[in-house]
């Protein structure tokens, strides 16, 4: 037989068909099964490129999902100073496991934004105390949108209320989405029930004491073992939850510089393997699993393919 030639998959492609109904669920069973730790996930810790000359780095996530019988590789180019382009650009090539024939090229950029945020939702729907009603977001950037969409799918929140380095961004952002624009940080997660820290930042952004006990924070940025975006004392005085606890004290800064125990992966709380400890804080650190890109570009293929 000839070689196959890949179908490609544009923004708008994965963007007309992948839904929040869908992806929650699927990022719910995805972190389940990445913690069985049966073989049910096969996935190395990515490798990260440092290009030094262009401030950037480059990552290479290859997973393989042997029950859905999928795998993909996603690659990921991270610019944080890129101003006329998106920091994340990516592709994700996925593959017919059954005979190695490429399927689909996939823009990975939309796919990353929403299945980070259905991560945070899954991991916020069993770590946070029931019916929150104040989301506080940190951040305008990507992540601060998909993440306002997804824990909004799953909570009616009284408010959402969003702070942003730059306070044109938290204009915008409030003006588009609804949400109430915030001078400070203080100011956005004073009594808030959950925090999302989706920002670009190096250095810490939320002190432990602007936080509600008993608050659940889904940590999203700082993925790197310099960067931080939580207050040291914030880390070590809450339950540390994690996607791979394998990756996570070779990655981020948060657990390795605040040398926070992590507690658990949220995909063992899914399991019932460990306790979700919502009377005390709570935080997801999120780094991102390959599994939940080759997961997400399965379903947009399958989605096309069917439509
Ligand atoms: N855990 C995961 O699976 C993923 C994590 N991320 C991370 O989430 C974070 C947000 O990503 P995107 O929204 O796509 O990026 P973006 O570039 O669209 O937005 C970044 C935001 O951070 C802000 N920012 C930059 N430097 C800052 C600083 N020093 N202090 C406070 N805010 C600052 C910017 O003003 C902007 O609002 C990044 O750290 C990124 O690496 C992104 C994708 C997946
Ligand atoms: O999993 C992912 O795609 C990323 N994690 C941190 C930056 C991008």
């Amino acid at each position: 037989m000839a070689s196959v030639l890949p179908r490609m998959v544009s923004a708008s492609d994965v963007a007309r068909v992948l839904t929040y109904a869908d992806l929650v669920p699927a990022m719910e069973r995805t972190l389940a099964d990445f913690s069985r730790a049966d073989g049910t996930v096969v996935q190395p810790v990515r490798t990260v490129i440092p290009v030094e000359q262009h401030q950037g780095f480059f990552l290479v996530k290859p997973g393989y999902h042997v029950a859905g019988n999928t795998m993909a590789c996603k690659l990921l180019t991270l610019y944080p100073n890129n101003t006329d382009r998106p920091s994340h650009q990516a592709s994700i090539v996925l593959f017919d496991a059954t005979n190695g024939s490429p399927l689909a090229v996939m823009d990975g950029g939309h796919i990353t934004d929403m299945r980070t945020a259905a991560a945070s939702a899954a991991a916020t729907k069993h770590l946070a105390r029931d019916s929150p009603r104040v989301h506080a977001i940190l951040g305008t950037g990507h992540q601060a949108y998909s993440h306002f969409h997804a824990l909004n799918h799953l909570y009616k929140f009284d408010q959402v209320r969003v702070w942003g380095r730059t306070q044109a961004n938290v204009q915008k952002f409030a003006a588009e989405t609804g949400a109430t624009p915030c001078a400070t940080v203080e100011e956005a997660v004073r009594e808030a029930d959950i925090i999302t820290t989706v920002t670009m930042s190096r250095t810490p952004v939320l002190q432990k004491d602007w936080v509600k006990p008993g608050s659940h924070i889904n940590v999203v940025g700082a993925c790197r073992p310099d960067w931080q975006e939580l207050d040291p004392e914030l880390m070590l005085s809450a339950v540390v939850y994690v996607d791979s606890s394998e990756a996570a004290p070779k990655e981020s800064g948060d657990i390795i510089l605040s040398k926070a125990e992590v507690y658990g992966e949220v995909g063992e709380v899914i399991l019932g393997k460990k306790e979700a400890f919502k009377d005390k804080t709570t935080i997801f650190k999120s780094l991102g699993l390959a599994i939940e890109d080759v997961v997400s570009a399965q379903l947009v293929y399958d989605k096309l393919t069917t439509s």
